[in-house]
This record gives structure tokens, C-alpha cells and sequence, in this order.
């Protein structure tokens, strides 16, 4: 049976193309499996235009009409070095070692915190890129991803996004009426200062108490926000403390919050989400079991 894609491409007033669902879209969904046209290393020395060529010049007739059919900006670049360069730039993902290129994937536009719905995952043992569904989406939305870290305020994404992809965002983040632009740039903040404290742990500059208190702080307010990217990641960091002080419970608990967002971001059978599972089934199978002293984790739900 042929499966028909659940999005489609089109012209966009003021973003080029971008991409919109055709249907309703499950959390979850895998939208993309793709491979890439090519793979770059990122740090290069000498003329980068040289290297593209290199790497343009194996490629197939058809796969070079899809690299150069790709946007770019900024939209008066002449010259074909100078649209290689910048097409390169304005599409490339990190992936691999390097950087790739992805035609699907590349019509992709974006949007800040709440408002991506979409998340690419580079899958090394498999030398391919998924995109799932972060959030259900309702047919005739735009799917948009995330080019950034976006827990910053405003003028800083903004700022960002000009200077590397030559647009001023708008998205429904961006367009907020400035006083709760203020309380999303406030949460944002908070919750990227978070993430730091809770890095902390490793250095046993805190407890893991303390740590599995900022990772509760730091979930509610994503919910506040609407931003739950990130969530597989921050419940696995949980587990990983629970094991180390031992807490069978808790590493259960974290494991199976983890499990469930890690498969909406990254899919049900990435290595991520399987080897979590393994944890819950295993918990003191995680390898940093007992490395610290014992202490109760909190979760989540109590
Ligand atoms: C990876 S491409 C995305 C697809 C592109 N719109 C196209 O026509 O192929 C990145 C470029 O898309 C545009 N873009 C992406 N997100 C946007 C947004 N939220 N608002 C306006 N333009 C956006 C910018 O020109 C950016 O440099």
C-alpha cells in the first residue's frame, strides 16, 4: 500500500514555502524519514566553496536540481558559489559529525517555545533524520520546528534568527502582546537557568534531591509555557540521579515519563527511548547505580 504523506508544501506569504498538514497529526507521528542529500564536516579549513563543489560534484543531475531548488537567503546572493554558500546556510542541519542536508525536512520554517510542534533527531546508527510530532496538529496548521534554542527572551531569539537566517519572527511566541511577551521571555529564562542548576548535580555542587526539585520546577514551567521539547531528555537526567542514589522507585517513575516523551520526540524505537525502558524494567542495571549516597528522589506525581 502507498502511504501518502500527511503534509504538504506550499507558498506562505512571507516565508517562502513551508509546510502544512494535510490532516490531523498525532503526538508522536513520525511526519519524515529521510536521508541526507549530503553530510559536511562543520569545521573546515580553507574555502568553503571549495569543499561544496567537492561535495556537489558526485552528486546526481536530479540531486543537484534538489539542493539548488532549496532557499536561500539573503535573496540577492549572486553568483553560484555564493547561492551554493548560502542555500548550505540557510538549510543545513546538524547531523552526524557535520552538517546535512534534507530536502523535506529544509521546507520546514520556524517558530519559538510553544509554538514549533515539530522535532528533528539526526539517528547515527542508522545514518538517517526523523521528524515527529511533538503535539497533536490539526489539519491546515503549519508544522514548524525549532532552528535555535529558544529558551531565551524575545530580543535575543529575534536577534538570532535575523543575523543567521535573515527573518524577523513572527511566530505566535514572537507576536505576543509585550506584557506576557515579559512573563514567556521571564519563564524561558528561568527555565534555561534551571537547566544549569540541575547540570550542577554532576559537580555535586547539589544533592539529588535538590536536582529531581529543580527538574519538577523546571516541568511545570514548560507546562506554563507550552513548551515540552526537551522532556525525554530532562526526565532520563532524573533517572540517571535516581540510580545513582539509588532510588528504585523514582528511577521508575522518571524512567516512564521519560520513555513517553522521549518516544513523542524521537520516536518509539530510538536507542534513547529503549534503553530507558530497559532502565525501568532494570533499574539497578543503570550504570551509575549506587555511585552515590542513598536518598529518596522526588517525582513527579507523588
Ligand atoms: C530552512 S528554510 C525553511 C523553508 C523556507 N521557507 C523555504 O521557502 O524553503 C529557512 C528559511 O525560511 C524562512 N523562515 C523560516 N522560518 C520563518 C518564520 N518563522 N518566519 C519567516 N520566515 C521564516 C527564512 O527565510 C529562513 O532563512
Amino acid at each position: 500500500m502507498k502511504h501518502s504523506l500527511p503534509f504538504h508544501v506550499v507558498d506562505l506569504p512571507g516565508k517562502g514555502k513551508g509546510v502544512i498538514a494535510l490532516r490531523d497529526i498525532q503526538q508522536g507521528e513520525l511526519l519524515i524519514r529521510e536521508e541526507p542529500l549530503f553530510i559536511l564536516p562543520t569545521s573546515t579549513q580553507g574555502n568553503p566553496s571549495v569543499l561544496i563543489n567537492r561535495t556537489l560534484a558526485p552528486l546526481s543531475y536530479a540531486q543537484r536540481i534538489s539542493f539548488f531548488s532549496l532557499s536561500f537567503m539573503p535573496e540577492d546572493v549572486e553568483g553560484y558559489d555564493a547561492i551554493a554558500l548560502a542555500t548550505l546556510q540557510t538549510n543545513a542541519i546538524s547531523a552526524a559529525d557535520g552538517i546535512g542536508i534534507f530536502p523535506t525536512t529544509a521546507r520546514l520554517n520556524h517558530g519559538c517555545s510553544s509554538a514549533f510542534n515539530a522535532v528533528y533527531s539526526w539517528r547515527d546508527r542508522e545514518q538517517i533524520l526523523v521528524v515527529h510530532a511533538l503535539k497533536a496538529i490539526r489539519r491546515g496548521e503549519e508544522i514548524l520546528t525549532t532552528y535555535t534554542d529558544t529558551k531565551r527572551p524575545r530580543s535575543e531569539r529575534r536577534s538570532f534568527l535575523q543575523s543567521h537566517y535573515h527573518f524577523h519572527c513572527s511566530c505566535s511566541v514572537c507576536s505576543l502582546p509585550d506584557a506576557l511577551s515579559r512573563k514567556s521571555d521571564d519563564r524561558l529564562t528561568k527555565m534555561s537557568a534551571n537547566f544549569q542548576e540541575l547540570a550542577s548535580w554532576g559537580t555535586e555542587a547539589i544533592d539529588g534531591v535538590k536536582a529531581s526539585e529543580i527538574a519538577i520546577g523546571i516541568w511545570h514551567l514548560g507546562e506554563e509555557e507550552g513548551y515540552w521539547s526537551e522532556r525525554g531528555r530532562l526526565a532520563a537526567d532524573i533517572v540517571h540521579v535516581a540510580a545513582a542514589h539509588s532510588d528504585a522507585d523514582s528511577v521508575i517513575s522518571w524512567g516512564e515519563l521519560a520513555a513517553e516523551w522521549y518516544t513523542y520526540e524521537l520516536g518509539s524505537d530510538s536507542d534513547l527511548t529503549i534503553s530507558v525502558r530497559h532502565t525501568v524494567a532494570n533499574p539497578d542495571s543503570h550504570p551509575a547505580w549506587g555511585t552515590r549516597s542513598r536518598q529518596r528522589i522526588k517525582t513527579l506525581t507523588p
